[in-house]
C-alpha cells in the first residue's frame, strides 16, 4: 500500500470541511451522485462513438447501499471509472478554478466563508462532512485493474491494487457524528429527491425495509431496492406537464447553487432543426462571472446524451452566467470541440437561443418591471458587454441595460430616457470616466442642466469602451459630452450670436501659447454655466481618464493625446482676463484653468507643487 500525500490546497478545503463550515452537509450526496453521472455521461459518449468501447457492455446505473447497523454508506456507478494515476490526481489535487478561487477569497470569518462554499460546490471533498473514513474502489472502462484509495480526509491517502468486477467506481463512507442522521433510508430517499431527482439515470437504494408481519406479530426488515429518483430527461417533457418545482429541481441538480433561479426559458423548436433548450438565470450571479477561467453553465447533449459541459461556444461570453441544457436531435454524436466550433446546426441554435434569452428577458422587463430590477443588479454589466461584442443584437441590449441618469432615482432605461426628451434636444447624452460623485459634478453637465436636458451617468469602467462604439438608439445619436464636436448641437442661434469670438481670439493665442503642446486647442465654450473652463476631447480618442486607465492597467505605451481647453467666455474670470493684459497673470491664470479642468475629470495633476506655486501667487494678489 503506497502512501501519498493531499496537495496543499486539498489539506486546506478538508481543513474547512471537517471543521463543518457548511450548513447543508446533505449536499454530500447530490456531488457523488453528480460524479457518478458524469461518469456515466462519459462512458456512454464513449460507447457510442469510441470503437474500442463499442463492445462493452453499458449497463448504467448509480446504486446506494445503506448498512445503517455499521453506519455505511456505499455509491457505485457503472461509469468510466478511474485508474491509479486518475485516482491520484481527481482525488488528491484541486484542478479545478473555481475552487482554487473559493480558496482564495476566504477571510477566515466563518460564517461569510460559510455562505462562499456553499456557491462552490467543492465537490468530492464535500463527503467529508459527514464521514471520518472514506474508501474508493475504482476500475476504468477497458482496464482490468482495479484500484482502492482510502483516505481519513486529514493528511493523505493511500493507494493499493484491488479487485472490481465491472468497471465504475465504488465509495464506502463510514460516517461520522455529523453524517449518522444519513444513516436513514428516509433521509436519504429525500436528499435525491430533492437534488438529484432529474439525474437521467436510474439511482437504487437498497437498505432493510420494515414491514409488519401481521400472524406473527412483529415487525420484519427485508433487505430491499427501490429505485428513488424519477430519472428522466425533465426537458424533453412538454411544459405542461411541468410544475414550478419540477424546473426548480432541476436547475438545483444542474447548477449546484442552493438557491431558486430567478427565471427560466423552456423551448422546444421543430422544423428545419429539433432542439430543446432549458434556459436558467441564477438569482445571484456566479461568482466567477468576471474571471477569465469562468465555469461554462449550458450543458450540450445530442438525442438525451450528454455530450459536454465545457464548450464555451454554446452561447457568446456576455451570457456565461445562463445556466441549463441544450439538446439537439441533429449533431453527430462524437461531435468534437473542433467540428462545435463551426458547426451550422449549432451556430443556428446558438443564435436562436441568444434571441429567445434576450426577447424573454425584454418582455419581463415589460410585465414585471421588480423582478427585472433584480436580474439587472446582478447581470447589467455583462449585457453591456453584449452591446460590445454583438452587434446582431444590439438594439435589443441597448433596451435590456439600465442606466444612472441625472433626472431618474435608481436606474432608467433608453426608451424611458426617450420619452422624457425635451424639445429641441438632439441626441441621448452621456458622461462617463469615473464615480458618480465626480461624474455628476462635472462642469461638462452645467449646459445640460441649464437646457434641462438628461444625461447618463456612466460609472462603470467598461462603460466608455463600451459606449464608444454606440452611436445610434433607434434613429437617434447618442452621444459622450465630453466630446469635442458633442457641443455642436447645443448652440441656441441667440446665444451664437452674442458671443463676440472675434474679441476672444487674443486670448485664446494667449492661453494657447502658454499650454505648448499639453492642448491640442483652445476656444470657446458653450457648455459651460457656472465653471470658468473644461477640457474635452476628439471624437475618434479617448478620454483623459480613459487614457490614465490604461497606463495605469500597465499599458504604457497607451498613445497620449492632447484634450481641447474649452473656456467660459460669460465667467468672470475669463472677463477679467480679458481686460487683463499683464503677461504673468495671464499665464498663471492659464495653468489654474487648464489644471482645474483636468481635477475636474479625476485627472490628478502632472506637477502638484507647481499648482501651488501658481495658487499662492494668484492668491498673494488678490488678498
Ligand atoms: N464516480 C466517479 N467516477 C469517475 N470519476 C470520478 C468519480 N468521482 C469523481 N471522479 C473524478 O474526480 C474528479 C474530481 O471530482 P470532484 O467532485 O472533486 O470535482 P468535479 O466533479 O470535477 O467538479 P464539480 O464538482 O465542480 O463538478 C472528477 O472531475 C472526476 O474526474
Amino acid at each position: 500500500m503506497s502512501k501519498r500525500e493531499f496537495q496543499t490546497e486539498v489539506s486546506q478545503l478538508l481543513q474547512l470541511i471537517i471543521h463543518s463550515l457548511y450548513s447543508h452537509p446533505e449536499i454530500f450526496l447530490r456531488e457523488l451522485i453528480s460524479n457518478s453521472s458524469d461518469a456515466l455521461d462519459k462512458l456512454r459518449h464513449l460507447t457510442l462513438t469510441d470503437d474500442v468501447y463499442k463492445a462493452l457492455l453499458f449497463n448504467p446505473r448509480i446504486d446506494l447501499e445503506l448498512d445503517e447497523e455499521n453506519g455505511t454508506l456505499t455509491i457505485s456507478d457503472t461509469g468510466i471509472g478511474m485508474n491509479e494515476e486518475d485516482l491520484v490526481s481527481h482525488l488528491g489535487t484541486i484542478a479545478r478554478s473555481g475552487t482554487k478561487n473559493f480558496l482564495a477569497q476566504l477571510s477566515g470569518d466563518a460564517k461569510k466563508d460559510s455562505n462562499l462554499i456553499g456557491q462552490f460546490g467543492v465537490g468530492f471533498y464535500s463527503a467529508f462532512m459527514v464521514a471520518d473514513k472514506i474508501e474508493v474502489v475504482s476500475r476504468k472502462a477497458g482496464e482490468e485493474q482495479a484500484w482502492r484509495w482510502v483516505s481519513d480526509g486529514k493528511t493523505g491517502f493511500e493507494i493499493e491494487p484491488a479487485e472490481r468486477a465491472v468497471a465504475g467506481t465504488t465509495i464506502l463512507l463510514h460516517f461520522n457524528e455529523e453524517g449518522k442522521q444519513y444513516a436513514n433510508s428516509w433521509r436519504l430517499q429525500e436528499v435525491v429527491k430533492k437534488y438529484s431527482n432529474h439525474i437521467a439515470f436510474p439511482i437504487f437504494l437498497t437498505y432493510d425495509k420494515s414491514s409488519w408481519n401481521e400472524p406473527e406479530k412483529k415487525s420484519e426488515k427485508t433487505r430491499t431496492t427501490e429505485q428513488v429518483n424519477v430519472a428522466s430527461a425533465l426537458w424533453r417533457r412538454p411544459k405542461n406537464e411541468l410544475t414550478e418545482e419540477d424546473y426548480k429541481e432541476l436547475y438545483k441538480s444542474i447548477s449546484g447553487d442552493s438557491q431558486d433561479p430567478l427565471f427560466w426559458f423552456h423551448t422546444r423548436a421543430e422544423g428545419t432543426l429539433d432542439y430543446t433548450t432549458l434556459f436558467y438565470i441564477p438569482s445571484k450571479a456566479p461568482l466567477d462571472l468576471y474571471q477569465a477561467e469562468y465555469k461554462v453553465g449550458v450543458k450540450l447533449y445530442v438525442k438525451r446524451v450528454f455530450i459536454m459541459d465545457d464548450a464555451k461556444e454554446l452561447l457568446p461570453q456576455y451570457l456565461r452566467f445562463v445556466r441549463g441544457i441544450i439538446d439537439s436531435e441533429d449533431l453527430p454524436l462524437n461531435v468534437s470541440r473542433e467540428i462545435l466550433q463551426q458547426n451550422r446546426v449549432l451556430t443556428s441554435i446558438r443564435t436562436a437561443s441568444v434571441k429567445k434569452i434576450l426577447s424573454e428577458l425584454k418582455s419581463i422587463a415589460a410585465n414585471d418591471p421588480e423582478k427585472y430590477l433584480a436580474f439587472i443588479k446582478e447581470y447589467n454589466r455583462p449585457l453591456k458587454e453584449g452591446l460590445y461584442g454583438d452587434y446582431a443584437n444590439r438594439e435589443t441590449l441597448l433596451d435590456l441595460v439600465r442606466f444612472k441618469s441625472t433626472k431618474a432615482d435608481g436606474l432608467t432605461s433608453l426608451a424611458e430616457v426617450k420619452s422624457r426628451m425635451k424639445e429641441g434636444q438632439k441626441a441621448i447624452y452621456y458622461i462617463t470616466g469615473g464615480a458618480e460623485s465626480l461624474l455628476s459634478k462635472s462642469p461638462l453637465l452645467e449646459i445640460y442642466r441649464k437646457k434641462d436636458f438628461e444625461v447618463l451617468i456612466l460609472d462603470d469602467e467598461i462603460d466608455e469602451i463600451v459606449f464608444s462604439g454606440v452611436d445610434k438608439y433607434g434613429d437617434l445619436d447618442i452621444k459622450a459630452v465630453n466630446k469635442a464636436s458633442t457641443s455642436e448641437d447645443l448652440k441656441d442661434d441667440a446665444e451664437a450670436e452674442t458671443t463676440n469670438v472675434e474679441a476672444l481670439k487674443p486670448l485664446l493665442d494667449k492661453l494657447k501659447t502658454t499650454l505648448g503642446d499639453r492642448v491640442k486647442d483652445v476656444r470657446v465654450s458653450v457648455r459651460l454655466a457656472d465653471s470658468p473652463s473644461c477640457i474635452v476631447s476628439d471624437e475618434e480618442e479617448p478620454s483623459m481618464q480613459m487614457q490614465q486607465m490604461m497606463r495605469a492597467m500597465g499599458q504604457k505605451e497607451f498613445p497620449a493625446t492632447k484634450p481641447t481647453l474649452e473656456i467660459n467666455p460669460d465667467h468672470e474670470i475669463v472677463k477679467k482676463l480679458l481686460a487683463h493684459s499683464d503677461g504673468a497673470v495671464t499665464e498663471d491664470a492659464a495653468w489654474m484653468l487648464f489644471d482645474q479642468a483636468l481635477l475636474m475629470e479625476g485627472v490628478p495633476l502632472q506637477d502638484p507643487a507647481i499648482f501651488v506655486q501658481r495658487l499662492n501667487r494668484i492668491l498673494s494678489l488678490s488678498i
